[in-house]
């Protein structure tokens, strides 16, 4: 392989994967250059576990290929020391400290003795962990935890970083904890590859979005790039539901502009545009005194999420998936 395309970092192409006949992942392709954060985006099943297993190597294609740096990380364990991955579920030893924890994971990654000290040193320094590192790893709250799990993919310093959901049910302090120590990887020049269900979570962090849905990418690009043309668009207005919509609700909600979003029957939103004009309370009482069993009128800024569902709207059999 040709590694002097010095800036690819990583590459998929046409990647294929089925568990036992049943298809995860239907022709992918997707690039990667280094030092950038990938946002994953997508309803449950959507693929992104399987994606980001495919690019830790821990899975192999079925059709297509996968290259980072160059190499074939399922095949090369040179390649697999490059890449750093963060599994969905804490996976760490409760009965030992967090120093001893990263310990062990720095002898996984079969660095020596004094190699191990420093690399440990690192990982603890990079996720602010020095204040905890001699509890045990039961003892610390989960975002703790996530942060620890976190450095353990750190010890062989990886060029690029693969996280499954990194703050999946952690609290607000944490996730913004979290959000620090994945800012400072990027910073430091590592390229991340970022599960998420969070939006804002994708809009703080990620240089590229990739919004997957039923094993394809439906949505790919720069953030930046994805975000312009909302950039002009009025707020949006959501409509949360607080009962059934009998049939001259329903149509008088739409005569408002408003259109349901898959996966939740409460909740509607305004076509970009339609009802900019109108103030919240205002569209309130009007579609009360139309018999619209409406209980909030949330005023939004378009973002990701806006893109993520209309890019889901127009494939209706996608929504049981959400
Ligand atoms: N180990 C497995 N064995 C069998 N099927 C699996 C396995 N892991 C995932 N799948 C299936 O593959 C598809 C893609 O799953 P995947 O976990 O990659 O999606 P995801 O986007 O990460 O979902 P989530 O947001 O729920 O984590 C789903 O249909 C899922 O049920």
């Amino acid at each position: 392989m040709m590694h002097d395309e010095a800036p690819l970092l990583a590459a998929v192409e046409g990647a294929a994967f089925a568990y036992r006949g049943r298809p995860a992942l239907r022709g992918l392709d997707l690039t990667l250059v280094r030092g950038t954060t990938l946002a994953l985006l997508g309803p449950n099943g959507a693929g992104k576990t399987s994606l980001i297993r495919l690019l830790a190597g821990r899975l192999a294609p079925d059709a297509g290929r996968v290259r980072v740096l160059g190499g074939d990380p399922f095949a090369d364990r040179a390649t697999r020391k490059r890449i750093g991955f963060v599994p969905q579920e804490i996976a760490l030893y409760p009965r030992l400290t967090v120093a001893e924890n990263l310990d062990v994971f720095a002898r996984l990654a079969g660095l020596r003795r004094a190699e191990r000290r420093e690399a440990v040193a690192a990982a603890v320094g990079r996720c602010a962990l020095a204040e905890v590192a001699a509890r045990l790893v039961a003892t610390l709250s989960g975002g703790y935890q996530r942060r620890v799990n976190i450095a353990a993919s750190l010890l062989s310093q990886p060029d690029l970083i693969l996280l499954d959901e990194p703050t999946q049910g952690v609290d607000l302090d944490a996730r913004a904890a979290i959000h620090a120590v994945l800012a400072g990887l990027r910073a430091g020049g590592a390229g991340l590859v970022i599960s998420t269900h969070d939006f804002s979570e994708a809009e703080r962090l990620a240089d590229r979005v990739a919004i997957l849905a039923d094993g394809r990418i439906r949505l790919e690009g720069s953030l930046a790039a994805l975000m312009r043309p909302l950039d002009a668009a009025p707020p949006e207005h959501e409509a949360v539901l607080e009962g059934a919509l009998d049939a001259a609700a329903e149509a008088a909600l739409r005569r408002s502009g408003f259109s349901p979003l898959p996966g939740d029957a409460r909740f509607w939103r305004a076509d970009h545009g339609a009802a900019g004009g109108l103030d919240g309370a205002a569209l309130l009482a009007a579609l009360r005194a139309s018999g619209v069993p409406v209980a909030e009128i949330r005023v939004r800024r378009p973002g990701l999420e806006t893109l993520y569902r209309d890019g889901l709207a127009d494939r209706p059999d996608l929504e049981s998936a959400a």
